[in-house]
């Protein structure tokens, strides 16, 4: 046998085949198919009302697929396995108003675990909210909510982060701020599916894109 056998590729992280979602029978988008490895960042682009946050919703297990399937790690996405390998930061950002941004955050490692080496401190002044560790987040600007977002990315340990107009709400810092995570994310074997009208996006954060057509006039 020779010594240069090599075992089977690794399986992509993600992959989605034939992938579509209807509503009440109209079709929204699909069918796609695509994958995402580990180190890369899928630009999901397309017009408004063309399906970007429909599909992320149906990768996180938000919506069922109608159509095809998604597998993650080359095994069908189990709710149980989306949860390992996604995390979603959606239109909603999903914060308790009530609670300050570090009860937030302590929230979503209970929740979802937290990558080991991470801290809650050193996430919000990465993302320019220290001294905000003891404000109520609705107390929180636009901008800020979706920073307190970006450290909550930080904090959890999901490989895949499915970023719904991550830019949107922010100033030019913050959207260099974005990309230099998901630059970050992926040096350290992670992976980005990013929805953008793509203007802010930079090279790091768009290795691959997809095109997503309206498929309804
Ligand atoms: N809850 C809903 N009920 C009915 N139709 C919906 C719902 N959410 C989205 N749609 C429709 O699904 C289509 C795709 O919407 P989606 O929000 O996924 O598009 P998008 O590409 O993210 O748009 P945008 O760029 O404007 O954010 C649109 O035609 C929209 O009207």
């Amino acid at each position: 046998m020779s010594p240069l056998a090599t075992s089977a590729p690794a399986a992509a992280l993600l992959r989605a085949e034939g992938l579509g979602f209807d509503r009440n029978d109209e079709p929204i988008f699909g069918p796609l198919d695509f994958h995402v490895e580990a180190g890369e960042a899928v630009l999901i682009h397309g017009s408004n009302g063309s399906g970007k946050t429909t599909l992320l919703r149906v990768l996180a297990g938000l919506l069922p697929a109608t159509r095809g399937r998604i597998l993650i790690e080359g095994e069908p996405a189990t709710v149980e396995r989306i949860a390992g390998t996604c995390t979603l930061l959606g239109h909603l950002l999903g914060h308790k108003g009530e609670l300050t941004a570090v009860e937030n955050l302590e929230f979503a490692c209970g929740l979802f675990g937290q990558r080991p080496g991470s801290d809650i401190d050193a996430a919000l002044a990465t993302v320019g909210l220290a001294g905000f560790e003891d404000a109520l987040a609705r107390q929180f600007s636009a901008g800020q909510r979706k920073r307190l977002a970006l450290a909550r990315l930080l904090l959890v340990p999901a490989p895949l982060w499915l970023l719904d107009e991550p830019y949107a709400n922010l100033d030019l810092p913050g959207i260099e701020l974005v990309n230099r995570l998901i630059g970050l994310h992926l040096a350290r074997g992670g992976a980005a599916l990013v929805t953008s009208h793509g203007a802010y996006a930079t090279g790091a954060v768009r290795t691959r894109t997809l095109e997503l057509e309206a498929v309804r006039a």
